[in-house]
């Protein structure tokens, strides 16, 4: 489970996180919503490490991470997916899922060096990994396939397969929808949902399409101006005056929320 107490994150004088606290249980996928400049990403690189606090607390597990750097948090378990960096983008799909850190047994190179017969075993485990990663992201088909010729959806699966390299337990993702086609969006939600299902994820997602969030996500936080407005279920939380209120004359509650 993961804590947020009373977050503040400030750029000068300006509150992009203005006292948030949310709870994110373990084994649920909680969606993360609210207009744009609401403080949703702002709150996620703070828990995820990205960007320090300004003042607040965030516990996973009963233990204080507040602050802790991404690669600690890794460690951990705790991930948010980035798009693919510009220089895996010449790598094969494979490769790229075959790259994540934390996924080798972490010898030192010197050690290796002498034992070249276990780096091949090792890559082989790796491999079969990968592609049972493939298997079930349904892209085994595009495992040769170069990372930088995938759509923006097949990109969104693969940075999920990243995350299955390692132990993750608690992943955030954000804005998984963002130009992605609708057929393959369900299948990242399909995706989303067998991994919580069958292999314990605890998820937290930001999105704007509420298709989407009604579909995956129990319970749903809404934040505005840096603070949690509502929490509950989607459906609920569609009915929720304030909340509409908030997206009024944004543009985004006419299209999103009015469905
Ligand atoms: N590095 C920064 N420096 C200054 N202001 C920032 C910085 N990062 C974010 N902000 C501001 O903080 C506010 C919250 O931004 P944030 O990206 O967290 O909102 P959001 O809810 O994720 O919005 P969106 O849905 O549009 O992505 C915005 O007004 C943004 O301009």
């Amino acid at each position: 489970m993961i804590e947020v107490h009373d977050l503040h994150r400030h750029f000068g004088g300006f509150r992009a996180v203005d006292g948030a606290s949310v709870r994110i249980e373990t084994g649920s996928i909680t969606g993360l919503i609210g207009p744009n400049g609401a403080g949703k990403s702002t709150l996620f690189n703070v828990i995820a490490g990205v960007l320090p606090p300004t003042s607040g607390r965030v516990v996973m597990d009963g233990e204080d991470i507040t602050g802790l750097p991404p690669h600690e948090l890794f460690h951990k378990g705790l991930l948010r997916t980035f798009q693919l960096a510009h220089e895996f983008s010449s790598m094969t799909v494979r490769e790229n899922l075959m790259m994540v850190p934390g996924a080798q047994s972490g010898e030192t190179i010197w050690k290796t060096w002498f034992q070249r017969g276990r780096i091949a075993a090792e890559e082989r485990t790796l491999r079969r990994k990968a592609d049972e990663v493939l298997e079930f992201l349904t892209i085994r088909h595009l495992a040769d396939e170069l990372a930088g010729n995938l759509s923006g959806g097949q990109k969104k699966l693969l940075e999920l397969g990243r995350t299955m390299m390692v132990d993750a337990k608690i992943v955030f993702l954000d804005e998984v929808g963002a130009g992605v086609n609708r057929t393959l969006l369900m299948t990242i939600a399909d995706a989303i949902i067998r991994l919580n299902k069958e292999r314990g994820y605890t998820f937290c997602v930001i999105e704007h399409d509420m298709d989407f969030i009604g579909k995956l996500c129990d319970p749903v936080i809404v934040m505005a101006e840096g603070k949690v407005l509502a929490k509950g279920s989607a459906q609920d939380i569609m009915k929720n005056e304030a909340v509409i209120e908030a997206y009024l004359g944004t543009g985004l509650k006419n299209k999103d929320m009015a469905q």
